[in-house]
């Protein structure tokens, strides 16, 4: 990936996940900078990363090539407003924010040709197994689409949207996602808590049970239906489970959990998309 200076503004949970993934993926961390208000959060990514740490947005940005938004959706407008007067016509802007769209950031921004890439990555980012999904603003050239998939690319899978309406199913997804999964891990290493299993063997056994199937997902040419099929013994243990399962919705509540979290995402892109005096 091409080098450059990259501005973290917000360095909460995801931006920690991106940077901890791009530090271990061998970028330099003289070249990432993080803003935030809390000198706490600042002081814990500078001793564990090395970072440089700012407390102010708009000298975090000065000479940046890439500044990456990780603030809270409610905190959007007002963060990129204020730096719109101090922004560079050369300067890349990723967005990672949930729900908000590529024209009110522009918008509020007040640089109609600014070069926005909107995100949505996930916190798997930090063990360099992210998955993310882009999407470019007309304004974006080549290089900077290959240099905001190069620092996606380094923390994960990259993969471009062609329409930017599909990020709010991609947030339900791949966004959100990883919490489905941890709550899964942590109904089954209760459930076999309960079943006996002490509480290390219960959690490394479920742990390795859930990398072994993500795998295998990924490396066999099977799909899930058929990987699940050659686990289900007929009249053995797991048909007996699924049974439970599907007897109980899982389908259904994780359709209605998914729509819930797309909707949540537009609703969020129509509430925070409003212009509001500064
Ligand atoms: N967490 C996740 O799994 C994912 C999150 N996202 C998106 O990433 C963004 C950040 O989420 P997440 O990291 O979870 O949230 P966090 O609340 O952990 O991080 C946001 C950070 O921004 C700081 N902040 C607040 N105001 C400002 C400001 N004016 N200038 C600079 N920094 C500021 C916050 O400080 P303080 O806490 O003191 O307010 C906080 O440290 C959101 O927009 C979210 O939608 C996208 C994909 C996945
Ligand atoms: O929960 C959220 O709103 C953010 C966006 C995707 C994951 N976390």
């Amino acid at each position: 990936m091409k080098e450059c200076i990259i501005s973290f503004i917000g360095g909460g949970n995801m931006a920690r996940c991106l940077i901890g993934g791009l530090i271990a993926n061998g970028f330099p961390a003289n070249k990432i900078r993080v803003a935030d208000p809390n000198s706490e959060t600042l002081n814990s990514l500078a001793a564990g990363y090395s970072v440089n740490i700012y407390q102010d947005n708009v000298a975090a940005i000065k000479d940046a090539d890439v500044v990456v938004l990780a603030v809270k959706p409610q905190q959007m407008q007002s963060v990129v407003r204020s730096l719109g007067t101090h922004w560079k016509p050369e300067c890349l802007l990723i967005s990672i924010a949930a729900g908000i769209r590529l024209n009110a950031i522009s918008r509020w921004l007040a640089h109609a040709d600014a070069a926005i890439v909107r995100t949505m990555p996930n916190t798997p980012s930090l063990v360099q197994a992210g998955a993310t999904a882009l999407f470019a603003n007309s304004h974006t050239r080549h290089d900077q689409r290959e240099l905001a998939e190069g620092i996606m690319r380094a923390v994960g899978l990259a993969i471009w949207l062609d329409d930017e309406q599909h990020m709010d199913a991609v947030t339900a997804l791949s966004g959100s996602g990883p919490a489905y999964f941890f709550l899964v891990m942590e109904a089954m290493e209760s459930a076999a808590k309960r079943l006996g299993l002490d509480e290390n063997t219960a959690r490394m056994l479920c742990l390795e049970t859930a990398f072994g199937a993500a795998k295998m997902a990924l490396e066999s040419g099977d799909n899930a239906a058929t990987l699940r099929q050659k686990v289900t013994s007929p009249g053995g243990t797991t048909e007996r489970a699924i049974h439970e399962l599907q007897d109980g919705g899982l389908t259904g509540l994780f359709e209605n959990a998914m729509v819930a979290a797309a909707l949540r995402s537009r609703e969020l892109a129509d509430q925070l998309g409003q212009d509001h005096e500064q």
